[in-house]
């Protein structure tokens, strides 16, 4: 067999992105440039020929705005769309809403480095009284599936990981094994953690890793669903390359 494509999209740029603000559950809007590159990669999809059968986003915005832009693109805006908390951003507890630079500037760049790439160490905790918690908690999206117990206040990549691959396994990997053309838009932690299971990444190779926003990538998977071929931009590989370091330097004090 050829082996199963799967075609994965980090959403474009977000007004947060644009502002280097630490985003996670804050459900932010597209920036304009982040709307244009969600356009961008239809177009680079739509170019390359692709055609799904079902796509899986996660319940915030600037992920569904980037798969419906897509969508609008390839001509399947009618495509069946299943969304879902498990592949939101990492949530970046007490962080969310502050500055990488400014933060690396007043933590430095290694304790920010930690706190954006490294497996299992969290960051502090989103707290009641920290100026996000309302909107995120409080959020409707939430109220059928996370009790407030559940809801996270922070989470490590390792704990994203924890709440996406049952997501993954149970609901995504049955569709790729029916033979089903599948997109998955999601976020830069997310989608980190689907490739460190994927391509059994250590803990120390998944911190080198910086996905670009809005360039869609596709895993060719065997029969046992084990990688043919990784991480396969779809996008100039200098471009690609230069976008992964623009992301690793959003988090270095100017
Ligand atoms: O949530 C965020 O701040 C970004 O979307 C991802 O952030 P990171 O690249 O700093 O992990």
């Amino acid at each position: 067999m050829s082996g199963y494509k799967i075609v994965m999209v980090r959403h474009g740029e977000s007004e947060w992105n644009e502002k280097n603000l630490f985003c996670g559950w804050f459900d932010a809007n597209l920036s304009s440039k982040g709307e244009q590159e969600a356009v961008s990669a239809g177009i680079a999809l739509k170019n390359a020929g692709y055609k799904f059968d079902v796509a899986y986003t996660s319940v915030l915005t600037r992920a569904q705005k980037t798969l419906q832009a897509i969508l609008e693109q390839i001509g399947q805006t009618d495509l069946p769309v299943v969304k879902t908390w498990r592949l939101n951003e990492r949530h970046y507890g007490g962080l969310t809403g502050l500055n990488k630079a400014e933060t690396a500037a007043k933590y430095g760049d290694e304790q920010v480095a930690i706190w954006r790439r490294s497996f299992d160490i969290p960051p502090p905790p989103m707290e009641a009284d920290h100026p996000y918690y309302e909107t995120i908690v409080k959020d409707p999206r939430y109220a059928d599936s996370l009790t407030p117990e559940q809801f996270p206040k922070f989470e490590s990549l390792k704990l994203t990981i924890e709440r996406t691959l049952p997501f993954w396994n149970e609901t995504i990997v049955p569709q790729i094994k029916a033979g089903k053309q599948i997109l998955i838009a999601a976020h830069g932690n997310s989608l980190r953690g689907i490739v460190k299971h994927l391509d059994q990444l250590s803990d120390e190779q998944i911190m080198l890793l910086n996905l670009p926003t809005g360039i869609p990538f596709v895993y060719t998977l065997d029969e046992n669903l084990k990688p043919i071929k990784s991480l396969e931009f779809l996008g100039d590989p200098e471009t690609v390359k230069k976008a992964m370091e623009a992301v690793a330097a959003q988090g270095k004090a100017k």
